[in-house]
Formats: structure tokens, sequence, C-alpha cells
């Protein structure tokens, strides 16, 4: 079998292309999207995420501004910055960005953010509104991942999708906008008995798990559609995905790579959402 490579960065570029037209619209009607990301401390790794966010959205044209807070900042601090760029007119996007120290209070952190600026959505109001199929903001993991699978023509309706693993910004909704797609969902978790029990019966293999080299051909359905959500450093310095990769080609019919897979579009959709946000608010 000739196993299809899903580039996300291929993707990622004809979408970015396609907003940077959409952000010369909004800016003849005098709108400059703007997003504004809150970073708490210093994690190397969420230092390079942030900078790739701020370097796409201004290389299409969005005003990004990233808000350096040092790790000993209060819970309460950060939630009067929140208030602040809730009211803030020019600002239509705010992420702040995970993880947090643990001194601060991640619920009451999202929970701060106006649900109509939440372009991660993590808000409450926008979990809600995608589990009973509302227009909302939708987690950018999950989505990239939808348009990605649209791009590639992969069909979900009628099809057997696992997902392994259940957080509340890639498990979950994922499994949930698959459902909205007629797919049949099955999660799996830290504590399912026989995980490739389940992974052997997938049409799609959404794989959320973290844990680097976790699945090989064994785990997988030959033909199979695998999608790898993985982001593992490796001392070496290397990224790789939860997914054995070399392993899979010629199993599996369609494969993400990681890195130029999920992550591209992860970010792409952070834009998508910053314009729509703009869209609304004016
Ligand atoms: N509030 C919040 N929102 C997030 O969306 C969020 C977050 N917090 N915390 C951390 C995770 C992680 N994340 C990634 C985005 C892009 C890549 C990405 O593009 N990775 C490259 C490789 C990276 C590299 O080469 O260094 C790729 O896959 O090709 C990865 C990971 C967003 N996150």
């Amino acid at each position: 079998m000739n196993t299809k490579v899903m580039y996300g960065s291929t993707v990622a570029r004809h979408i970015r292309t396609d907003l940077e037209g959409t952000v010369l619209k909004l800016k003849e009607k005098e709108i400059t999207p703007k997003l504004t990301v809150i970073i708490i401390g210093d994690n190397p790794a969420s230092e390079t995420y942030v900078r790739m966010k701020k370097k796409a959205a201004e290389k299409i044209g969005i005003q990004s501004t990233i808000l350096e807070l040092p790790s000993d900042t209060t819970e309460q601090y950060l939630l009067s910055i929140i208030q602040d760029l809730n009211q803030d007119l020019s600002t239509h996007g705010i992420l702040v960005q995970l993880p947090l120290p643990d001194h601060i209070n991640e619920k009451k952190v999202l929970d701060a953010v106006s649900p109509d600026k939440d372009v991660d959505g993590f808000h409450p109001i926008n979990v809600g509104r995608l589990s009973i199929s509302q227009e909302a903001f939708y987690p950018c993991t999950p989505l990239g991942i939808m348009k990605l699978l649209d791009f590639y023509g992969v069909q979900m309706k009628r099809k057997h999708v696992v997902v392994i693993g259940r957080s509340n910004i890639v498990g979950k909704p994922i499994g949930q906008m698959l459902l909205n797609e007629d797919a049949t969902v099955t999660y799996c978790h830290s504590k399912t008995e026989d995980l490739f029990e389940y992974t052997k019966q997938a049409d799609i293999l959404i794989v959320a798990v973290g844990k680097a080299h976790l699945i090989t051909k064994e785990a997988v359905k030959k033909g199979a559609v695998v999608v790898d959500v993985g982001n593992t450093f490796l001392d070496s310095g290397k990224v790789v995905g939860d997914v054995v990769f070399d392993n899979l080609l010629g199993h599996a019919s369609h494969i993400t790579p990681v890195p130029k897979g999920v992550g591209p579009m992860t970010i792409t959709m952070l834009l998508y959402n910053t314009i729509e946000a703009a869209k609304r608010l004016g």
C-alpha cells in the first residue's frame, strides 16, 4: 500500500494565503485583527511556540503582541490583565499560553477570557457550544485536524474513529467534531484496558497522548488513517510524535508526520479564529 503523507505544512500554506486575503479586506474596512498572547514564566518550549505564533500572525498581516510575565506573577494580576484585554477594543483574540505555573488556577484564568475573544476555544461557553454543534470558537488543534482530513479527502461519515487521549484541548473536542460529521467515535485513555484491541478496529486513529513510539503497525488496521498529535522533545532536540512514522509507511493509507503535520495546522487555526473574532467584533 502506498501511504499518503498528510502534510499540515502544505495545507497550512494554502489556508494562510486565503487568510491573508481576508485580512486585506478587513483592513479596507479599517479593521486590523489583533492577537494578544500572554506567556508566564520561562518554559523554553512555550517560548518557541509563542514566537512561532507571533511570526505566523504577522506574516499574514495580523497584529500580535506577546505579554511576557514573570513566573511569580500573581493570579490576581493575571486576571486583571485579562479583564483589561477583554475591554480593549483593539484586541480581538486573547490566548493564555499553557501550561501555567502551579500557583495559578488554570480554570479561573480560562473562565476569565471573554468567550468572544477566546481564540483557543477553551472557555466553557465555547466548549458547551461545540458539544451541542453550535457556532463557536473551536479549539485550534482539533479544528486543524478536521481541515487536514478534509483537504486530503478523508471521509468521516460512518467511519469508526478511535481517539486515544481525552484532554479538554484535543481528545475530547476532536471526538465531538468527528461525531458531528457522523463518525462513530470511541475514546480510549490511560485507564483503557487492552488499548490495542480498540486501536486495531479504527478506520481513523487519532493519537493524542504525548508518549513517543506508542503506536506501531501492530496497533493499526491495514489501510487505516493515522493522525499523530504527539509533540515530544527528545534530548537530542528533535521533535517526535506518538507514532513510529516509518513503521506505518506501507501499512496506513494516510498518516501525518511530526514535525510538519498537525502542528502547523494548530497555528493556522489560531490565525483563522483571530480573524473570525475580528470579523465579529469589528
Ligand atoms: N493556550 C495554548 N494554546 C495552544 O495552542 C497551545 C498551548 N497553549 N500550549 C502548548 C501547545 C502546543 N502547541 C503547538 C503548536 C504548534 C506546534 C508546531 O507547529 N510544531 C512544529 C514543530 C515545532 C518545532 O520544530 O520546534 C511542527 O509540528 O511542525 C506544536 C505545538 C500549541 N499549544
